[in-house]
This record gives C-alpha cells, sequence and structure tokens, in this order.
C-alpha cells in the first residue's frame, strides 16, 4: 500500500469536514474546523486520508511533501467570474479616478459594449489563449474550481465562442469548471431592449442549450441594463432548458434582483452592494445563496454587501472573486478574503468558509469540493510559513499560496 502523495508535519489542516456538511450558515460561519500536526494523502486523484501525524501509519509514498510551520488548505472555489473576455480595460479605470461614474462609461457605448466589440473580433483560438494565461493564474492564488460566464459576445455567434472557451478550459487545464450563460448582460446599439430580449429568449438560449454548452442562466438586473420583469422571463426560458438561474442583483441600485432569484428559485444571488432588510428577509429560507463580490465593491467605492447583517439574520454568505476588466480585474481569491474581512468585517474563519465550502455549495460542487473530506477530488494548497490562518487576510496583497495540487497531481512551480 502506497500513496501517491503524502503531505506531512502540516501546522493546521484547514476545513477539515466529515462527509454531509454542505453548506455553512450564520454563527456555524465561524466555526473553521483545523487540525493541528496533521498529515494528508491522496490517492487517485482524491483525498483518501487525514489525521494526526502520530496515528500517520502508512509513510509511503511517490512523492512526499514536508508542510513543516505551513497550512494546507481545500482549495478555493470561486463561484462567480467572467473569465472569458479580450482585453483589458485600463483606460476606463483612468476615466473613472477622473470622475466618471461605471453607469456614465456604459452609457457611452464603454463598460460591457466596449469589451464586446473586443471579443467579436477575436478567433475561437485566440481566446483561449488569452483566458488560459487567466486559469494559470487564478490556479496559483489557490483556487481550484471556477464558474465561467458568457455575457461578453452579445451577438449568438460570440455568446457560442465564450461559452466553447469556457468548456474548453475545463478540459485542458486542471480547473473544474461551471459555466453560465449571460447573453443577457446589456443590450448591443443596434437592438431594443425587446428585441434583444426576444433574441436571447429564442434564439441564443436554444442554441447554447443544443450544444450543452451552459449549466446555468445569468441576468443582469439593473436600471439601464434589464428590468425585473424581463430578468424573470430570461430566466424561466433558461429553466425549460435545464439552466438554474443565478443572478446579478442589487449592485448599483436597489434592482428588485434578489426578488427575482427567490422568486425564480435561483441557486445565487451575486452582488448585493444595494440591499437593505427587505431582501435579508426574502432571503432566509430561500434555499438562494447570497454572494458578495468585494473585489467589484472595492474597484467601483460602492458600498459593500451588509455582511454582517446577513450572518445575524441566519443566513450562508459565500464570496467570489467577479473576476472581469470592467469591474474587477483580480481572481485573486486571498485578496477578496481580506478585503472581506477588512470592510466587510468578516471574521477570517467566516471569510474562509464563505470562499471554500460556501462557494462549492453555490456551484453545486458541495459533494466534491470546498473541504478536506475523505473521497473529495483532491484539490488543495500548502501555504508559506506563516503563523496563523488569519495571517491570510492580515498581510493583504502578499503571496500566500507555496505550492497547489489539483486533481491529485502536484502543479508545477508557481
Ligand atoms: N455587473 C455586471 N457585470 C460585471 C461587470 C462587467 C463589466 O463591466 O465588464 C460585474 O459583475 O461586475
Ligand atoms: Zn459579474
Amino acid at each position: 500500500m502506497s500513496w501517491d502523495i503524502l503531505i506531512t508535519h502540516i501546522k493546521g489542516l484547514v476545513q477539515v469536514r466529515e462527509p454531509g456538511t454542505e453548506i455553512v450558515a450564520g454563527d456555524a460561519m465561524a466555526t473553521l474546523p483545523i487540525l493541528p500536526n496533521a498529515y494528508l494523502a491522496i490517492k487517485d486523484g482524491v483525498i483518501a486520508d487525514y489525521g494526526n501525524m502520530d496515528a500517520l501509519l502508512v509513510h509511503h509514498a511517490q512523492h512526499t511533501l514536508d508542510a513543516s510551520g505551513r497550512f494546507v488548505f481545500p482549495s478555493f472555489v470561486d463561484s462567480h467570474t467572467h473569465l472569458v473576455f479580450a482585453a483589458s480595460r485600463e483606460e476606463e479605470f483612468v476615466m473613472k479616478i477622473k470622475g466618471a461614474s461605471y453607469a456614465d462609461i456604459a452609457a457611452k457605448g464603454g463598460g460591457i459594449l466596449n469589451s464586446a466589440h473586443k471579443l467579436q473580433q477575436l478567433s475561437e483560438d485566440e481566446l483561449f489563449e488569452r483566458t488560459r494565461k487567466r486559469a494559470d493564474e487564478i490556479i496559483a492564488t489557490g483556487t481550484g474550481a471556477v464558474e465561467i460566464k458568457s455575457g461578453y459576445g452579445l451577438t449568438v455567434k460570440d455568446e457560442l465562442k465564450m461559452l466553447r472557451v469556457a468548456r474548453r478550459i475545463g478540459r485542458e487545464t486542471p480547473l473544474t469548471v461551471k459555466t453560465t450563460f449571460l447573453g443577457a448582460h446589456a443590450i448591443p446599439k443596434a437592438y431594443t431592449h425587446e428585441d434583444y430580449v426576444s433574441l436571447v429568449i429564442r434564439e441564443m438560449i436554444p442554441a447554447v442549450a443544443e450544444e450543452k454548452l451552459a449549466d446555468y442562466i445569468d441576468v443582469f438586473c439593473e436600471q439601464g441594463f434589464f428590468t425585473m420583469e424581463e430578468t424573470e422571463m430570461i430566466v424561466e426560458a433558461g429553466k425549460r432548458f435545464g439552466m438554474r438561474p443565478r443572478i446579478h442583483a442589487n449592485q448599483l441600485h436597489r434592482s428588485g434582483g434578489v426578488q427575482v432569484g427567490v422568486k425564480t428559485r435561483a441557486i445565487s444571488v451575486d452582488h448585493l452592494e444595494n440591499i437593505g432588510d427587505e431582501e435579508i428577509s426574502l432571503l432566509q429560507n430561500s434555499g438562494v445563496m447570497p454572494t458578495a463580490l468585494p473585489g467589484a465593491a472595492f474597484f467601483l467605492n460602492l458600498p459593500f454587501p451588509p455582511a454582517r447583517a446577513m450572518l445575524q439574520a441566519g443566513l450562508p454568505l459565500a464570496i467570489a472573486s467577479d473576476y472581469n476588466p470592467g469591474s474587477a480585474p483580480s481572481g485573486n481569491m486571498p485578496l477578496m478574503i481580506a478585503l472581506a474581512c477588512i470592510r466587510m468585517k468578516l471574521t477570517p474563519e467566516e471569510a474562509i468558509n464563505a470562499a471554500t465550502i460556501n462557494t462549492a455549495a453555490a456551484l453545486e460542487l458541495q459533494g466534491t469540493h470546498g473541504s478536506i473530506t475523505r473521497g473529495k477530488v483532491a484539490n488543495v494548497f500548502i501555504s508559506k510559513p506563516v503563523p496563523s490562518v488569519a495571517h491570510l487576510p492580515y498581510a493583504f496583497g502578499s503571496p500566500f499560496v507555496e505550492q497547489v495540487i489539483l486533481q491529485g497531481k502536484i502543479m508545477s512551480a508557481i
């Protein structure tokens, strides 16, 4: 008997859970189970065993890694990204510094329409190569599973192109990928609202379903983008083709996105910079995962979601990066955890739960990802030598991840 990989002398094995814990909510988010002086054994791509070093019986392994002074974490699950895009938009970043708002830029044909224009010029292969670099980047900062949305195509052909690229990231990198169709991300200049919504429902959704390109359907429910009624029509159309909703809700205004999410039984409502008591009560016992995107709130100088009030109401909370060129040009999950602690007053334990076990549930990956549990996919990383888990958000922006293992394979030096 021999392990494929044995990690020994782990200072703390983080997020150790027995099978069955699929989500943490309210007060339970404050507890992050950590096993001190531990080992972790990996075989055939899964977590085969773990325990205290004193209980380690089988020492033989193809690769043995000594993690003295280091923590081992389950890889982050990033449940909201726009990883497939053509190019960065730092020109808009500078406009914002000089006073323009996100909405001003969007109204002038910038923003999402700017990204769509750039993406429409690229071949599928070129788009894949650009996206693969971002995939490597997020792997290096500890992400093991990721949701990727379309929404910068805005034509049937280009939305399909984006989703094919996203699926290919899932096949050709060690990331676990879930895909979301977000044709209703913005309204191209040549269309009326009505005509574009009809294109999304009548042509895009069936074409996406035909190639089985999307697991979920999303809509940017926001003033100047899609109304509550349009959002409901679009997600109901997606549901008829087996795509479960997740919604861009309440980013810039009290847009009603949470109300539509609850009504349509969305798996998650994401952003939530503009919610109040009414939305919090609606989310209670709804089964919808509230998801904060602290990178976007930080980058756009928006209010941060009222995380403490949500936890006090007994809600679960997930944290994702929203990696995209317009409102969150970073997929660095340790940085998102730091922002959640610093700006949303989450404790490190709460923020790490939000970025692992709860994001796994938000992608329906709770059986395979998001915790150190026997039988789950061996997606883990070894930290740099650090004094404590709280060092992660404390030393914000400092590299935290030293060695990545995905699907039971040691990734080359990062
Ligand atoms: N808000 C809508 N979509 C993205 C931003 C897209 C963009 O500006 O390119 C978001 O989640 O923040
Ligand atoms: Zn987004």
